[in-house]
C-alpha cells in the first residue's frame, strides 16, 4: 500500500506537486493519470525518496521508501530517466543490480525471460530500440521480486504487442495481491490496464475513481438539438437530472434525456427543430474535458485553428 499525505513540492516559484493525498491499495492495477507537466513523475520519485518534498510525506507499507532495509524487494520502481550504461549489455545492466543487493543469479535470467528479452540480453544497451529500454527498466524493477511496483509510463516506446504485453503482466503482478501504481497521459491505455484512477493536474488531485465509474459516466449520452427556438426549448427541457448548455447559436447539448424525449417535448409544446443528434463522447475527451484547465500548454486545435486560417487568409 502506498500512502501519500499532503505531498507538495516547489520549483523556484512553481507549484510542481499541490497537497497531494491519495492511498493506492494491493490487488488492483491503479493508474496515475494527468497531462504533461501534472506532476506524475514528481510525485514518484518523492513515493521513493529521489525528492524530498517541500511538505507533506509518502508511505509505503507504512514506512518511507528510504527507511526500508531491503528497497529493491520492497518497491520495484520504473522511472523516466535511467541510468543504464551504453555499452554494458542488458545482462551485465541485471548482474551488477543484482550482485549489489545481495540477489542470486538466476533471478537475472527469470527477469530476462518474463520480459522477453532472452534474445538481446547480451547485446550492447546503447543499441536497444526504445521498446527493450523499457523492458529492461521493467526486468529491473521486478529484479527483487517486489511487493509494490512504481512504473513511470511503462507503454513509453512500446508497439502494440508490447503494450498487449504489459498490460497483462501488470494485471497479473496485482492479481498476485502487489501494489501496482503506473503513470500515463493516455486514458484509453489506463481503462484497459487499471481498475481505479488517481487523475492529477497541475499537481492538484483531480479525481480519485474507480475505472468502471469513469467510463460509466463518461460514456452518458449527449443530445446535440438544433432549433430557431433554442432558449425557449431550453427552459421546457430543464429537470433535476438534465444538464443543458448552449452557446447563443440556437444549438443545445442536453444531458439526461436522450433524442426520443426531447424530440417528444419539443413536438408538445410546438418547438420547431432542425436537428436532433445523439453524441457519443469518447473516454479521451471525458479525460481531456476533466484536466482540460490543468493543462499546461495547449496545442492549437479545433476552432482556434480555423481561426488562425481565417486570419492568415
Ligand atoms: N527538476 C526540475 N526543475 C524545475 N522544474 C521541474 C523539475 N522537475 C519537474 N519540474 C516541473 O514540475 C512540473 C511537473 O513535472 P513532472 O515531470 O512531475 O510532470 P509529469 O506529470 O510527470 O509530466 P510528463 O508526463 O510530461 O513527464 C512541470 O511543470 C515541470 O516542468
Amino acid at each position: 500500500m502506498i500512502e501519500a499525505n499532503g505531498l507538495t513540492k516547489r520549483y523556484g516559484g512553481k507549484v510542481a506537486v499541490d497537497d497531494l493525498s491519495f492511498t493506492v491499495r494491493p490487488g488492483v492495477v491503479t493508474g496515475f493519470l494527468g497531462p504533461n507537466g501534472a506532476g506524475k513523475s514528481t510525485t514518484m520519485r518523492m513515493i521513493l525518496g529521489l525528492d524530498a518534498p517541500g511538505a507533506g510525506h509518502a508511505t509505503v507499507n507504512g514506512r518511507r521508501h528510504t527507511r526500508h532495509a531491503a528497497p529493491l524487494h520492497e518497491v520495484g520502481a520504473l522511472l523516466e530517466a535511467r541510468g543504464v550504461h551504453p555499452g554494458r549489455s542488458g545482462y551485465d545492466h541485471l548482474r551488477a543490480l543484482a550482485a549489489t543487493t545481495g540477489i542470486p543469479r538466476r533471478r537475472v535470467d527469470e527477469v530476462i525471460d518474463l520480459v522477453g528479452l532472452g534474445e538481446v540480453a547480451h547485446r550492447r544497451v546503447g543499441g536497444f530500440s526504445l521498446g527493450m529500454g523499457q523492458r529492461l527498466g521493467i526486468a529491473s524493477a521486478l529484479l527483487g521480486d517486489p511487493a509494490t511496483l512504481i512504473l513511470d509510463e511503462p507503454v513509453n516506446g512500446l508497439d502494440p504487442e508490447g503494450i498487449l504485453w504489459i498490460r497483462t503482466l501488470l494485471k497479473g503482478l496485482a492479481a498476485e495481491g502487489r501494489t501496482v501504481f503506473v503513470s500515463s497521459h493516455l486514458m484509453s491505455e489506463m481503462a484497459l490496464t487499471a481498475e481505479q484512477l488517481i487523475i492529477v493536474g497541475r499537481g492538484r488531485l483531480i479525481a480519485d475513481v474507480p475505472v468502471a465509474d469513469f467510463v460509466r459516466d463518461s460514456s452518458r449520452l449527449t443530445t446535440r438539438v438544433r432549433s430557431p427556438q433554442a432558449e425557449r426549448l431550453r427552459d421546457l427541457l430543464a429537470g433535476p437530472d438534465v444538464t443543458v448548455t448552449g452557446d447563443g447559436t440556437g444549438v443545445l447539448q442536453v444531458q439526461g434525456l436522450d433524442g426520443e424525449a426531447v424530440g417528444r417535448i419539443a413536438a408538445r409544446h410546438g418547438v420547431t427543430l432542425y436537428e436532433l443528434t445523439p453524441v457519443h463522447v469518447s473516454l479521451e475527451e471525458a479525460f481531456m474535458e476533466l484536466t482540460r484547465d490543468a493543462v499546461e500548454y495547449h496545442g492549437v486545435t479545433g476552432r482556434s485553428t480555423a481561426g488562425v486560417e481565417r486570419s492568415a487568409a
